[in-house]
């Protein structure tokens, strides 16, 4: 058994501490957030995933946490690497100050893994010079990168469960990797190395990016159509060769929003890519254009946005697309109250249900939260009765018969089926 140094406790580096400590090893954790340090060695989880807080309780005897990096066998990265969002490429200061943080400590045959997301190439080209600097050359100290592709809301069985691919600059710095994550992956392991192991991680995101701005694409089709694309992905994806993804709001989160950026950034071939990305980040703006021609006419209008993080039951909202729609509802002029049951912080502040629906005159459900399935549209109290659905989670009957007039979006059928509905509700209520 190893004493593994993991630097990063976030969504990704403390549930892989966890699962180390939970097999033998001995993790020290390191961030430079003091709040995650002080949360974890009270033992409180800063973060939610299912089975962590149990997780904790069975690793906890071998994990500690702490804001320097010590004397290890393996140093383990797990810090982020955003977008500039300005600039669509990677920004690797952190990644770089990880390294920077190990390589005083580097010695013959330790090994350092990489399990950031990082630009094809960053490994050769970014973090070996820098651990380099321990006067040590790669393969003196070993190196993989060993990308995570675990999904939020289900990390941790998928980080059990998924095949794992492991991308070493030697032979021996692979078999050093395969040896720390057999403690605890029961998928298959593939071996490559690190350059390749870095693309293949972004073009799975990167695949699925483009698959989702086509569902995104096909829903405006269908409406254009007076068609419901639910119904159409339902009866394509009956062939044996097509899975089509479902249309939202938007791509959000860490990696999907943000890796297509990260795969293209150095190469001009990316039209697709691009294209794709476009879809998607332009995906607030439709859902707009539908509140806005269901609030027509309405003075001063307020609005309820039902969820905020980027995707169902997890509270993560980073590059969310609830960000920009409502940065666009408020640049419409309409007042914007947010409610989300899981979500603690957010850029906007967040209100209870019932305090969010006050003089409210439509319901936004950016979100896929369960929770908002077990809502009684009968018991709300609002201004007007109206609700956009994104994301197709709602008993739509169930909500039309307490009266509300439904927008489904990627629903055609809707423009000629309720459009004498949405006369009849907005001029009767309309002040
Ligand atoms: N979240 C996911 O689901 C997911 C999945 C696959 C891959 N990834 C990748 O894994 C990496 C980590 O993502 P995350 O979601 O865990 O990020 P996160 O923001 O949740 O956590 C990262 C932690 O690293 C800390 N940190 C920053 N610089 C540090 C340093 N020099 N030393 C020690 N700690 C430092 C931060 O304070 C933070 O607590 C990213 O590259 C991400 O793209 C994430
Ligand atoms: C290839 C892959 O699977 N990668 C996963 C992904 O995790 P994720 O949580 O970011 O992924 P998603 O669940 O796809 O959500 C992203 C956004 O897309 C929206 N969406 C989704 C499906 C759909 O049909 N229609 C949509 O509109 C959804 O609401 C949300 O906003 O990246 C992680 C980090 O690299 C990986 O580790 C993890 O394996």
């Amino acid at each position: 058994m190893a004493t593994i140094c993991v630097l990063g406790l976030g969504y990704i580096g403390f549930p892989t501490s966890l699962l180390l400590a939970a097999n033998g090893h001995i993790v020290i954790g390191v961030d430079i957030n003091q709040k995650v340090l002080d949360s974890l060695n009270s033992g409180v989880p800063h973060i939610m995933e299912p089975g962590l807080n149990e997780l904790f309780e069975e690793g906890r005897s071998r994990f500690s946490a702490q804001g320097t990096v010590p004397e290890a066998d393996v140093y383990l990265i797990a810090v982020p690497t955003p977008l500039d969002t300005h600039l669509r490429i990677s920004d690797l200061r952190y990644v770089r100050s990880a390294a920077t943080m190990i390589f005083p400590h580097l010695k013959k045959g330790n090994l350092v893994i990489l399990e950031s997301t990082v630009p094809p190439r960053a490994s050769e080209r970014v973090i070996i010079p820098i651990l380099e600097k321990s006067g040590l050359k790669a393969g003196e100290f070993l190196y993989a990168h060993c990308p995570e592709r675990a999904i939020p809301g289900n990390t941790l069985h998928e980080m059990m469960y998924n095949d794992r691919i492991i991308g070493g600059v030697t032979q021996e710095s692979i078999i050093a990797a395969e040896k720390i994550y057999s403690s605890y992956v029961r998928g298959k392991i593939y071996t490559t190395d690190a350059k390749t192991a870095e693309f293949v991680k972004l073009v799975e995101n990167t695949f699925r990016d483009v698959n989702i701005a086509l569902a995104n694409e096909l829903a405006q089709i269908a409406e254009d159509y007076g068609i419901n694309i639910w119904d159409v992905t339902e009866l394509a994806n009956r062939h044996p060769r097509v899975n089509l993804l479902k249309p939202g709001p938007g791509v959000g989160g860490h990696c999907i929003a943000v890796d297509p950026w990260f795969l293209t950034e150095n190469s001009t071939n990316t039209g697709m890519i691009q294209l794709s990305r476009d879809i998607n980040e332009t995906m607030p703006n439709y859902v707009i254009q539908h509140v806005r021609s269901i609030l027509k006419g309405v003075r001063e209008p307020v609005i309820t946005v039902f969820g905020v993080s980027y995707k169902g039951n997890i509270d993560d909202c980073r590059e969310t697309p609830a960000l920009k729609f409502i940065q666009l509802a408020l640049n419409e002029g309409y007042q914007v109250k947010c409610f989300d049951p899981l979500v603690k912080e957010f850029a906007y502040d967040l209100s209870p249900m019932h305090e969010a629906l006050e003089g409210s005159d439509c319901i936004i459900l950016i979100t896929d939260h369960d929770q908002f399935k077990e809502i009684d549209p009968a018991t709300l109290l609002m201004r007007r009765k109206n609700i956009v659905d994104t994301r197709n989670l709602l008993d739509h009957q169930r909500w039309r018969s307490a009266g509300y007039y439904v927008k489904l979006m990627g629903d055609g059928r809707e423009q000629f089926l309720d459009h004498s509905l949405l006369e009849r509700v907005s001029s009767e209520e309309r002040p």
